[in-house]
């Protein structure tokens, strides 16, 4: 099959064609540079306008010419999320080019193009992707039929992040390359790191690498610091969904994904943790119509095509909108291959026996009930920074646990603290993790999530967040006549053994922000959406526990946080 693809979400004008047979992918692009300022939303539509014909005569001549006239069986277009004058400008082209070839049109999402363009070109089967694009930060996964966000930026695009500090140097767009180049001369320096779960944000680091800048910090440590502190939050991310659903390959995508310093460190992480990383080539990691075409001849192969009256755009379109018809239903990210520590990370009850390697840290079982959790060293981040996170996080985790369980909520007994070489002694709890459980759809899991909501209710009731409360964070004990406990009771009943711990609180904090607390909830059902059987009993079963004791407002503030576009 021979595909025609049409790219025009915001800066890029582009076309390309894709054979199926050869896998060659010829791609003819126009970019808009801005000649001040950042992406202007009009004159990148004017932009479009002008330079879209072009392209797709450019596209055309090389199909006639390498396959002969009436090559093209589709025509391919981007159908968001973008800017919408750009968008709707490539639909009209894309419209009207599958009316006059006579051939079906293919709406694409293309931020799983991103995706799905790695995916194609590593051959992996089931991987986690990375994108890191100008408008978009998120990390995603296969389950049930749908891409699942697994985690995402709470603000801005990692892009337009960087982008915004160069404007405010002085720079021109787009800032990424100046700061990739920049960074090569410079020293490292403290900035902000902000990770919740899976999710992170960059505003506050924006805001005071803008400030260390005002204040005379040299331009060059600025951008090194940037690229240290952001990419390793992007890895970081990318290797909690990897420990979380024990996917062992990576792809990247994204415009950001150019540079050389982020694709250094997800190589390294994988690397470190036995796990297999790719990134295509520049072409297809910048916005291309390459990636639309590749993704456009799979959906058009499955009959994915859209009826012309029904192909409009749209701006918001989240890539978990996307029904994958284009794969097998029944792969998902929980059944991927296996490393040999995932697989003895997911082999059920057993699993307590053995030592774990998390995304952070290594745990052996010592024997008395006890377990020393010790975060190593991640090669990938700088020293000092990977020096710091590791002794606050540490110092963080035995306090937080401390004052977690005298909020009432059970948790390990910290009996060694050795900061030094960020390792806790603690006790020996449970007997697996809640992910584990979650895996077989059990009348019990809906008991231990509803406690897991009671158990986050009160922390915020002290004034606590978790900060990581997936389902690898809460370890559970076997209930065993579960439908007699269906209300979770069980593990208020004096002297009874709690049967739902909450464990590593590395990055939980003091707070009483709805919107923080809101975060928490948020993380726990992007886990469980993302990789449990039947996920909507467990949320409301959640959620119930949550109100059981907490404040309602949270809940209203989830609906929020879960309705924002939060793209800017
Ligand atoms: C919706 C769509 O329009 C949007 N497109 C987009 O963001 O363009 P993309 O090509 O994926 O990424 C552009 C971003 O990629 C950054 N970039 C390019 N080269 C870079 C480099 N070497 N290092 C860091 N950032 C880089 C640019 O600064 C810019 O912010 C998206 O994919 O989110
Ligand atoms: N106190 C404990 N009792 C029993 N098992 C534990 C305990 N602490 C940790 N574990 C086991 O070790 C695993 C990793 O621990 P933990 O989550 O604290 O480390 P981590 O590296 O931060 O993990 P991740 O970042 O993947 O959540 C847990 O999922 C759990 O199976
Ligand atoms: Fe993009």
């Amino acid at each position: 099959m021979r595909v025609l693809g049409i790219e025009g979400t915001a800066w890029c004008a582009s076309a390309a064609v894709y054979d199926s047979e050869t896998d060659d992918v010829h791609i003819e692009s126009d970019p808009y540079l801005p000649d001040s300022g950042g992406i202007h939303p009009r004159e990148a539509a004017e932009h479009m306008s002008d330079a879209l014909p072009s392209v797709v005569d450019a596209a055309l001549s090389y199909a006639e010419r390498e396959y002969g006239r009436a090559s093209i069986d589709a025509v391919a277009f981007s159908r968001g999320p973008g800017l919408g004058p750009c968008l709707r400008t490539a639909g009209t082209a894309a419209r009207s080019l599958a009316g006059s070839l006579s051939v079906p049109l293919v709406g694409v999402n293309h931020m799983v193009a991103h995706l799905e363009i790695g995916r194609h070109r590593s051959g992996f089967e089931n991987p986690i992707c990375l994108n890191a694009s100008g408008a978009n930060a998120h990390v995603l996964g296969y389950h049930d039929d749908r891409y699942r966000v697994l985690g995402e930026t709470m603000d801005t695009g990692v892009g337009n992040a960087i982008d915004k500090f160069t404007r405010h140097v002085g720079w021109s767009h787009p800032g990424g390359p100046k700061v990739e180049a920049a960074a090569a001369d410079g020293e490292f320096l403290e900035l902000p790191y902000v990770v919740k779960g899976m999710d992170f944000s960059f505003s506050g680091i924006m805001s005071a690498a803008k400030d260390r800048y005002d204040e005379g910090a040299p331009v060059e440590d600025v951008c090194f610091a940037l690229q240290e502190h952001v990419f390793a939050m992007l890895t970081e991310v990318a290797e909690r969904a990897l420990s979380l659903t024990g996917a062992d390959e990576l792809v990247l995508g994204g415009g950001v994904g150019q540079n050389d310093r982020l694709r250094e460190m997800l190589e390294a992480m994988c690397t470190q943790r036995g796990a297999s990383f790719f990134a295509p080539e520049p072409r297809f990691l910048r916005d291309n119509a390459g990636m639309i075409a590749v993704l456009g001849a799979k959906m058009a192969a499955a009959g994915d095509v859209v009826p012309i009256r029904e192909s409009s755009v749209d701006p918001n379109f989240r890539p978990d909108e996307v029904p994958v018809t284009w794969r097998p239903g029944d792969e998902s990210i929980r059944e991927g291959p296996r490393t040999e520590h995932t697989e003895r990370a997911r082999d059920g009850v057993e699993r307590t026996d053995r030592d774990h390697t998390g995304a952070e840290a290594t745990v052996e079982l010592l024997g008395d009930n006890r377990v020393r959790k010790r975060r190593r060293s991640r090669t990938y981040r700088h020293p000092e920074l990977d020096g710091t996170l590791r002794r606050s996080r540490t110092t963080l985790e035995a306090r937080l646990l401390n004052e977690a369980r005298r909020a009432g909520v059970p948790t390990p007994l910290v009996h060694d603290v050795d900061v030094a070489n960020a390792t806790l002694t603690l006790q020996h709890v449970g007997e697996r993790d809640l992910a584990d459980a979650l895996a077989h759809g059990t009348d019990a899991s809906r008991v231990h999530t509803r406690t897991v909501g009671r158990h986050l209710a009160r922390l915020h009731d002290a004034g606590i967040v978790h900060g990581d409360p997936t389902t690898r964070n809460v370890r559970i004990r076997s209930i065993e006549e579960p439908d007699a406990n269906v209300d979770g009771t069980i593990a208020d009943a004096p002297g009874s053994r709690p049967h739902t711990y909450l464990i590593d609180f590395g990055l939980g904090y003091h707070t009483g922000h709805v919107e923080d607390h809101a975060m928490d909830l948020h993380v726990l059902e992007q886990a469980v959406a993302g990789t449990a059987m039947d996920p909507e009993s467990l949320l409301d079963a959640f959620e119930s526990g949550y109100l059981s004791v907490g404040d309602s407002a949270v809940i209203d503030r989830l609906r929020t946080i879960e309705g924002r576009g939060r793209y800017r």
